[in-house]
């Protein structure tokens, strides 16, 4: 059966030149794992250094826009601080989110070129589901605009746990793991940024 859905062959190029950032909730983590093993995968298969990929970990998807926001304006900072040796980790640091990776006083001092934003909501006997939902699809749509830097949704919003794995490339009907496509989209948005 011909595949219509999906976002077509990755416009990637050359992503040496790009910095990217992961940040992703702790819920639902066998499924969040997954996501974010798959999109490193697609970021280090179009050229971003592993040096110059952050992760950045929140409690839950309620935390995702704020994190997004802090990061990349820490990001700014970084890139116009003078040469008082301010290190990516003193920016950085914010009591709400855990920052591994390369995010240290070695990363180059320029902004993030892209983000990605990494959540699984898993739909409940209440309207919480639909809550976080909105105002976090809304929060980073707005983060985005204002600040210009392309931030990849990686929200999956699924009625079941089956859902969830299926998308994380862990299901029995062969769907691909979504995380991968994250991937890709912040290489190509990113290089778009320079255009
Ligand atoms: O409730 N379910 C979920 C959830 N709730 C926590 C929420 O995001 C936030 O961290 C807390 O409300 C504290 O602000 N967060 C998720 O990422 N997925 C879920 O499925």
């Amino acid at each position: 059966m011909t595949t219509i859905k999906g976002p077509g062959a990755a416009q990637t190029h050359d992503g040496s030149g790009l910095r990217v950032a992961i940040v992703h909730a702790r819920w639902n983590t066998v499924i969040i794992d997954q996501l974010v093993a798959g999109a490193k995968k697609n970021l280090l298969a179009a050229g971003v250094l592993e040096e110059n990929i952050t992760v950045q970990t929140v409690p839950g998807s309620y935390e995702l826009p704020l994190a997004v926001q802090r990061l990349y304006a820490a990001s700014q900072l970084q890139a116009n601080s003078s040469a008082q040796g301010i290190s990516a980790t003193d920016l950085l640091s914010s009591p709400t989110a855990e920052v591994t990776g390369s995010a240290n006083a070695a990363s180059p001092k320029k902004p993030f070129d892209a983000i990605i934003a990494i959540g699984v909501l898993i739909k409940g006997a209440t309207m919480h589901f639909e809550y976080i939902a909105d105002a976090v699809s809304h929060g980073l749509m707005r983060v985005q605009l204002d600040s210009g830097v392309p931030v990849i949704f990686g929200l999956l919003t699924v009625l079941t746990e089956e859902q969830g794995l299926e998308r994380a490339g862990l299901g029995n009907s062969g769907m691909h793991n979504h995380g991968e496509d994250w991937g890709s989209a912040a290489v190509e948005l990113g290089l778009k940024r320079r255009d």
